[in-house]
């Protein structure tokens, strides 16, 4: 289905992608996301430095999965496709000869969870990435392998481009980190742990450490394989030396993806209504925290089995809300409040301006352009209410920040989001799942 032009919504300039707005009588729709993007790149690192063969089914195909595989491939780990585009077949790692080089893309995963994995192997690991990549915090895990004893060489900028060397001489041992700037610190370390001769122990040392949920996944996805791991004690981890082994694994949808749908429907009409399928009972993934976040904005959402309807009530509050366990939804949240009736105020996600691009200062920006009033504090934003207007929406090449203008596009007429194809980091063919859920596909 493509993007059509009518007196409401004209043909947008080349390149961006006019949002759709909902009709007055709102829909109603069902939606499925693909895998999780953290859970992907997470089992996809465990099952190469595992002991075994593993079969992933659920996977995400998106670009930072691609960039996953394509950096495990260049380190000796073999990718079979399954019967699916989400089915792989993974044989560990067998070390490469020759130096190789991975692109990390802009991908928080590959850049922050490779580096460890790169240390294990003797050969030297090239780390490059996207422009915006370049500027990214890396310096924390890259002082980390250099204490664990590896070689790297950043050209004493600690950002990308660096060359990691290790060997036998990397063998674990304990470490702290200040992984305040992004949990992707502890998490790298951690999952590639198990496979130092002496273990690890990492300590976070530094202000708050954020998005404490993906901690927890690391360490579910370790023990799922079979990894020793004790986390008894504040902002310490202990991964014992041993095997790592998953067999076969299924991934849970990304939540945080679906979070975005289930914004876009309480930015509706009263009544309209969407379905997200396969919501988890259990689950480490921070999108868990959305039906809470946005029934206290004012919708109702309910979870029936592993169905979750939001059903739109055509108010939005404003809220007072602490996002440090789940950062990444600070874009979607943040465009619901910029429709609210209230002042909205989000706290704890200073780490944000190290994003896919300072979002504090990305979100501010594009509030204000189309006439909303959004400030930036130390930690976060202070939202306002205020009339907007449509207008062009820059998204920075950030998959959230063009999930945030589709979800002001669904109230507010002639929003055009400039690069929609940003989406595909985690969710190739958005736009197209966007417009039909608009459409009231029943999935
Ligand atoms: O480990 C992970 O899979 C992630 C951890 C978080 O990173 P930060 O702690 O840097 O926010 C999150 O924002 C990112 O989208 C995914
Ligand atoms: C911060 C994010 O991604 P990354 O894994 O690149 O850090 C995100 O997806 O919101």
């Amino acid at each position: 289905m493509g993007v059509t032009s009518s007196p409401d919504r004209p043909a947008p300039m080349p390149g961006n992608w006019a949002a759709p707005r909902a009709p007055e009588s709102g829909f109603a729709a069902t939606i499925s996301v693909p895998g999780s993007k953290s859970l992907t790149n997470r089992y996809l690192v465990l099952a190469a430095l595992a002991d075994a063969p593993t079969t992933v089914r659920g996977a995400l195909d998106s670009r930072d999965s691609q960039l996953m595989i394509a950096g495990l491939r260049a380190l000796g780990a073999t990718f079979s496709p399954g019967t699916s585009p989400d089915e792989w077949h993974v044989t560990p790692i067998t070390t490469p000869a020759a130096p190789v080089t991975i692109d990390t893309g802009l991908a928080g995963t590959v850049m922050r969870f490779l580096p460890p994995v790169a240390a294990l192997s003797g050969i030297p690991v090239h780390f490059d990435g996207d422009e915006g990549a370049r500027v990214r915090p890396m310096g924390p895990i890259i002082a980390a392998l250099r204490f664990l004893g590896a070689g790297v060489d950043d050209s004493g900028r600690g950002l990308l481009p660096f060359t990691v060397t290790g060997g036998p001489r990397v063998i674990g041992g304990t470490v702290d980190v200040d992984a305040s700037t992004s949990s992707q610190f502890v998490s790298g370390l951690l999952l590639a742990a198990a496979r130092f001769r002496g273990g690890l122990t990492v300590r976070h040392v530094g202000a708050a450490l954020p998005s404490m949920p993906h901690i927890a996944m690391t360490v579910a996805v370790l023990r799922e394989a079979g990894v020793d791991v004790d986390d008894s004690k504040p902002a310490s981890w202990r991964v014992s030396p041993g095997p790592i082994h998953l067999g076969s694994v299924r991934i849970e949808p990304d939540l945080s993806n679906a979070g975005a749908f289930l914004a876009g429907a309480a930015a509706a009409p009263a009544g309209t209504r969407v379905t997200i399928t396969g919501w988890p009972s259990a689950t480490t993934q921070p999108g868990d925290l959305m039906p809470e976040i946005l029934r206290s904005m004012g919708a109702q959402v309910e979870l029936a089995g592993d169905r979750l309807t939001l059903t739109s009530t055509g108010g939005l509050h404003g809220i007072d809300l602490d996002l440090a366990a789940g950062g990444e939804l600070a874009p979607q949240i943040a465009a619901l409040a910029a429709l609210a009736t209230g002042p909205t105020r989000l706290r704890g996600i200073a780490h944000l301006r190290g994003h896919e691009t300072d979002r504090l200062a990305a979100l501010a920006a594009e509030i204000n352009r189309i006439g909303g009033n959004a400030e930036e504090t130390s930690d976060g934003l202070v939202i306002a209410p205020r009339p907007l207007h449509g207008g062009l929406w820059h998204t920075y090449h950030d998959h959230r920040m063009a999930h945030a203008g589709a979800i002001i596009g669904v109230r507010v007429p002639g929003i055009e989001v400039e690069n929609i194809a940003t989406t595909s980091k985690t969710l190739p063919g958005f736009d197209r799942l966007w417009e039909a859920m608009l459409e009231g596909s029943e999935g």
